[in-house]
């Protein structure tokens, strides 16, 4: 890094049973980092391959001792997934597999390859913890195909308009939550909100004795306020950044005028979700 110009990527590739979860927090949020080598460097984004062959077995068979195997977490924590190996299997075992893979994470782009083989334009120099990349796919239930690693270009998402639901694959669910446009106070609110579902793993009004504990591994949105200003909402685990975006022109980014929130993780039930719309509503 001494040297200017020495490299333009550093792609770092965990073993297969690596959390994610550290690594990125290391990179993206750390005083003694960012004094450091982070002054150079930034977090571009979490790349997870899924084997289609043996991905869903895997994902079946992942039981860690907190309820959340690493195969799950990886894919809970990525920003680009890749279903690798998708030569190998039936279109409809493929379909399936992605289906999987969208109730975990419905915030990542996915792509089916053969041999890893995709446009790196797609993987790399995707800033997605920069505030502007908070970009949130259309719905849980939105489909992104690609039918050959050649045809990524071709990704299409179909919108079936359905309301924000509630997933959950083996402890790990995801929730996403439109937002309206919120008053300055209200953004105050909901960060408090973040903040003690982050770092207290619970919610503002539970009683300790009675509720889960909430864990989140990823969370990113995006809020409008009423004074015309644009917040982005970046998290990975307890480390969560809420900032405002200048020149944040959604029309020009394909994006709609309402804000929206997304978390991915354990503990994330039915309450949760109604906190939150309560908070927003
Ligand atoms: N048909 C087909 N074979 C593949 C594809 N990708 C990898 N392979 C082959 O699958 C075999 C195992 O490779 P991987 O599954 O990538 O191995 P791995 O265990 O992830 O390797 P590590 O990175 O060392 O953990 C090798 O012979 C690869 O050439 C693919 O998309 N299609």
């Amino acid at each position: 890094m001494q040297r200017k110009g020495a490299f333009d990527h550093i792609l770092l590739e965990t073993t297969g049973l690596a959390d994610p979860g550290p690594i990125a927090s290391m990179f993206w949020q750390n005083e003694e980092f960012s004094q450091g080598l982070g002054r150079d460097i930034h977090l571009d984004g979490v790349v997870c391959v899924v084997d289609a062959v043996f991905g869903k077995k895997q994902m079946e068979e992942d039981h860690a001792s907190d309820g959340i195997g690493e195969s799950l977490r990886q894919i809970a924590c990525a920003d680009v997934i890749l279903i690798n190996k998708s030569d190998l299997v039936q279109s409809a075992e493929l379909d399936s597999l992605q289906s999987l893979v969208e109730q975990i994470n419905p915030a990542a782009s996915i792509y089916r390859t053969t041999r890893g083989s995709i446009d790196l334009k797609l993987m790399m120099g995707i800033d997605a913890y920069s505030s502007r990349k908070a970009l949130l796919k259309d719905s849980p239930t939105s489909h992104s195909h690609s039918e050959s690693c050649d045809d990524v270009d071709h990704e299409h998402n179909h919108d079936h308009g359905r309301e924000p639901h509630h997933y959950e694959v083996r402890g790990i669910s995801s929730l996403q939550v439109s937002c309206p446009i919120l008053s300055p106070s209200r953004l105050q609110t909901v960060d408090e909100w973040i903040r003690t579902v982050l770092w207290e793993n619970k919610l503002p009004d539970d009683s300790k004795t009675t509720s889960s504990k909430i864990e989140v591994l990823r969370c990113k949105g995006i809020l409008r306020i009423s004074d015309g200003e644009t917040y982005v909402l970046q998290g990975v685990r307890s480390l969560y950044e809420l900032s405002p975006v200048s020149n944040f022109q959604s029309a020009d980014m394909g994006l709609p005028d309402e804000g929206k929130l997304v978390f991915i993780g354990k503990g994330l039930e039915e309450r949760v979700r109604k906190s939150l719309e309560m908070l927003l509503a």
